[in-house]
């Protein structure tokens, strides 16, 4: 493997293992056409200068050995490209299917509810088909293990054929389109038995060894089926840790005021921006590796053009606001899934004085890590168990891009107890930075005792 390097970047102004000294070096571009930007620090320097004098012609490999540093950098960089191409793929399919459903020609038979009255969707159960195939074919059958929202029961059933045969029909058009994102369609279509199979192999169930996945096909269905915001999550987890988080937000708005217009939004874009307009108006995908200081944002792929990794990724860190008085929080839609009235009251007692910003899904998340937001709380109700596909790529993308997301009691969320983050303590607060978020953890702790949660 030969690496070239172009230039020497910036000095970085943060860094998280506690250097004060430390650069980016830009552009390093492997012979394949993938390009990774690492960070180094000042005993590296050395090694910097080497490179920025042989700009362009190649490192010999024994620099790299004796650098160490490619190693770490590329470690993930394989899942991290084949993650992002699953999402982008998978974004592609839920606005076609969105847009079916919206538009009525879709019919009812593509919505489905389940035991806990929560809908599910063609969409839910494709993209969940999808990411599996993805993972699968692009890194290897048999390292592939996942832990999912989705599972096959209602698809299987007797009378649940005309659902099925709208999964197995979205799966194969979305398939069709893999060349453009760089990925070889399988050589004919997938059969219904197949589709069924690769959905229920993403029945990992977590834990605290071992390396596994983690993908909420559709989070935010309410907002999905209501032509609202929501989102697709594929995070990837080691020894307990989140490794990789990657968040594609397909109605994400151009300009962050128009989050909270809910369903009147798609109405409201539709007229502005014709979707045959030049100008993309809506719709990224976030992604971060852990521990590297850097969270990304991609445009949606646009249809017709092809997807080249890692190319028109743009950083993307949180807000600097740190005075309660003109942060936004922002919280679930549905009272059923966090207490309004009680985050109403913590918002009074910090001094958050700007409406919620209410809104499905874990675009919350990307909210905070684009700097469009301060905050975002989630106090479910007692006895509710938050499971680690609803906030896994949503917290690692907070935090590399500069946040801070802990339960109620200021403790890390803990991804390593299975499928629920067992041991949460009352809730989720998720912040921009260190003022704010000790703002509200201790308010918290002076008003819970009269909550009646
Ligand atoms: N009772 C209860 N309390 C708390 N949370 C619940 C509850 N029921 C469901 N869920 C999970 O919430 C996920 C949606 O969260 P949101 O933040 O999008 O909520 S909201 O729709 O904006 O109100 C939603 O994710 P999806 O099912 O992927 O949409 C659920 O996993
Ligand atoms: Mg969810
Ligand atoms: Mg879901
Ligand atoms: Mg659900």
């Amino acid at each position: 493997m030969s690496l070239y390097c172009s230039s020497l970047g910036t000095k970085l102004p943060r860094w998280g293992g506690g250097y004060d000294d430390a650069f980016t070096l830009n552009h390093v571009v492997k012979q394949q056409g993938s390009c990774s930007t690492l960070n180094l620090s000042r005993k590296h320097i050395g090694f910097v200068s080497k490179f920025d004098q042989i700009c362009s012609s190649p490192v010999m490999e024994d620099d790299n050995k004796e650098l160490g540093l490619f190693c770490d950098s590329e470690e993930y960089s394989k899942e991290l490209e084949f993650g992002v191409k699953a999402v982008q793929m998978a974004c592609s399919l839920c606005q076609r299917v969105q847009n079916t459903l919206i538009s009525n020609t879709g019919t009812n038979h593509q919505v489905k509810s389940k035991d806990d009255n929560s809908p599910v969707t063609v969409a839910d159960w494709s993209v969940q088909a999808i990411v599996s195939w993805m993972l699968s074919e692009c890194l290897g059958n048999e390292n592939i293990s996942i832990v999912a929202e989705e599972d096959v029961q209602t698809l299987s059933k007797a009378n649940a054929s005309e659902l099925l045969e709208a999964v197995v029909e979205t799966v194969n058009e979305c398939l069709g389109e893999a060349p453009r994102f760089g990925v070889q369609k399988p050589k004919s279509a997938l059969g219904t038995s197949e589709i069924l199979e690769i959905i229920s192999r993403c029945n990992s169930t977590g834990g605290p060894t071992g390396k596994f996945w983690v993908l909420d096909p559709v989070d935010g269905t309410l907002g999905f089926v209501r032509g609202d915001q929501y989102a697709v999550a594929l995070a990837l987890i080691e020894d307990g840790e989140v490794k990789l988080g990657v968040l594609g937000c397909p109605n994400y708005p151009m300009r962050k005021e128009w989050l909270s217009y809910q369903h009147r939004y798609h109405r409201i874009i539709s007229k502005l921006t014709p979707p045959t307009s030049e100008t993309w108006d809506k719709g990224c995908v976030l992604y971060a590796k852990k521990g590297s200081g850097k969270a990304w944002m991609q445009p949606l792929v646009r249809p017709t053009k092809m997807f080249v990794w890692p190319s028109h990724a743009k950083q993307v860190s949180v807000s600097s606001i740190d005075n309660p008085a003109l942060a936004t929080f922002c919280e679930p839609v549905e009272k059923a899934n966090s207490s309004h009235s009680f985050t109403a009251g913590l918002a009074q007692s910090v001094g958050l004085r700007k409406q919620p910003l209410r809104v499905y899904s874990m675009v919350k998340y990307a909210a905070i890590a684009r700097g469009d937001a301060e905050v975002f709380m989630k106090f479910a109700k007692a006895g509710y168990k938050e499971k680690i596909w609803d906030h896994a790529a949503g917290v690692i993308i907070i935090q590399e891009a500069g946040g801070m997301v802990t339960d109620a009691g200021g403790l890390p969320l803990d991804f390593s107890k299975g499928l629920y983050l067992e041991g949460l303590d009352r809730g989720i607060v998720a912040c921009s930075g260190a003022t704010l978020h000790a703002k509200i953890i201790h308010a918290v702790d002076a008003s819970w005792g009269s909550s009646s949660l």
